[in-house]
């Protein structure tokens, strides 16, 4: 399998490329590409670590050598927030980063799972959708957004929370990748109970949580480690079904039915050739059904901008 990188030298790429290079399948490539002229040496300094996965780095304008064989494209090119910022205040650089990088993709590796963490990720999925489509590409089961740091978050702060082991919490996560449209589904983690102002501040809490660590970090950007690994999940869990493992299933913003908006967030069995089924994410509580209720019209809006950036 290769995994290529766009966008491998920020602060998300770095630490997702010594990552990936640490927990790929044995004989995995892994390819790193960004504009920035440190790339290849990103590339050399992880190939120094004793693992079976081959490094390899890139920079300049064309991603192509990256991109050629590639099964796997994980896109975390673009700018990130500083505080007082809104994920939608990213749109008009990253929009056009994303239209140019996912049309390198649909002419140079067409059949590749992709993979979107740049923001705002409930836009910039519909745009990489529309650009395969117009490439006469694009196929549902490839593209995802990638929405595992609301997972993370979510397994986290309930473990905290209850006094879990954080490895045992599972939490679905539903919906999107911005503000409202983050829902976790709290209400179906088993073995636990929560208040109903629990699992207000809570919530409200995971909505918020990238504005925490943008906060925190005091413009110094957004959150990074904890997005690669996020994003080492969800790419390793890619693998693994791309090469047959059974039964593996993340939440992820994907093309389903339909039934809420186009592009909507929920747990994804992944096997050989990317989605396999969209699956259920079974019942709401009354909490959950409003909040859902209330976000799609945020949602319907976002996914409108991106096709209409593409499309006019
Ligand atoms: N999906 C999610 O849950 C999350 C998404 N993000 C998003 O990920 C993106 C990246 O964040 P960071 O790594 O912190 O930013 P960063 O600024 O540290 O890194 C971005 C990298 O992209 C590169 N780049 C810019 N244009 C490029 C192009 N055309 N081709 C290749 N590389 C290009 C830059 O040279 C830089 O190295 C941001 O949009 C951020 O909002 C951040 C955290 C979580
Ligand atoms: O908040 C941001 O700008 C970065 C992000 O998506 C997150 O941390 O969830």
């Amino acid at each position: 399998m290769k995994v290529a990188v766009l966008g491998a030298a920020g602060g998300i790429g770095q630490a997702l490329a010594l990552l990936l290079k640490l927990n790929l399948p044995k004989g995995s490539d892994l390819a790193l590409y960004d504009i920035a002229p440190v790339t290849p040496g990103v590339a050399v300094d992880i190939s120094h670590i004793p693992t079976a996965v081959n490094a390899k780095g890139y920079a300049g304008e064309d991603p192509t050598p990256a991109l050629e064989g590639a099964d796997v494209v994980l896109i975390s090119a673009g700018v990130a927030r500083k505080p007082g910022m809104d994920r939608a205040d990213l749109f008009n650089v990253n929009a056009g980063i994303i239209r140019n990088l996912v049309g390198k993709v649909a002419e140079v590796a067409p059949q590749a799972c992709i993979g979107v963490i740049t923001n705002p990720v409930n836009t910039t999925v519909a745009i990489a959708a529309e650009v395969l489509k117009n490439a006469g590409v694009y196929d549902k089961r490839r593209l995802f957004g990638v929405t595992t740091l609301d997972v993370i978050r979510s397994e986290t702060f309930v473990a905290e929370a209850k006094g879990l082991e954080p490895e045992q919490v599972k939490v679905k996560v539903i919906g999107g990748h911005s503000g409202v449209t983050i829902l976790p589904l709290l209400s179906q983690v088993e073995g636990v109970t929560f208040s109903d102002e629990e699992i207000a501040s809570l919530t409200q809490r995971i909505q918020n949580a990238g504005t925490e660590v943008v906060e925190a970090k005091a413009g110094g950007g957004s959150a990074t480690l904890s997005m690669a690994q996020a994003a080492c999940r969800f790419g390793t869990s890619l693998v693994r079904a791309l090469q047959g493992e059974q039964g593996v299933v993340e939440c992820a913003y994907v093309e389903g039915s339909g039934e809420h908006s186009r592009f909507f967030a929920q747990p994804v069995l992944l096997g050989t050739k990317g989605v396999v089924e969209v699956q259920n994410y079974g019942a709401l509580s009354a909490f959950e059904q409003k909040a859902l209720d209330d976000m799609m019209e945020t949602l319907a809006a976002d996914i409108d901008k991106g096709v209409a950036f593409v499309n006019g």
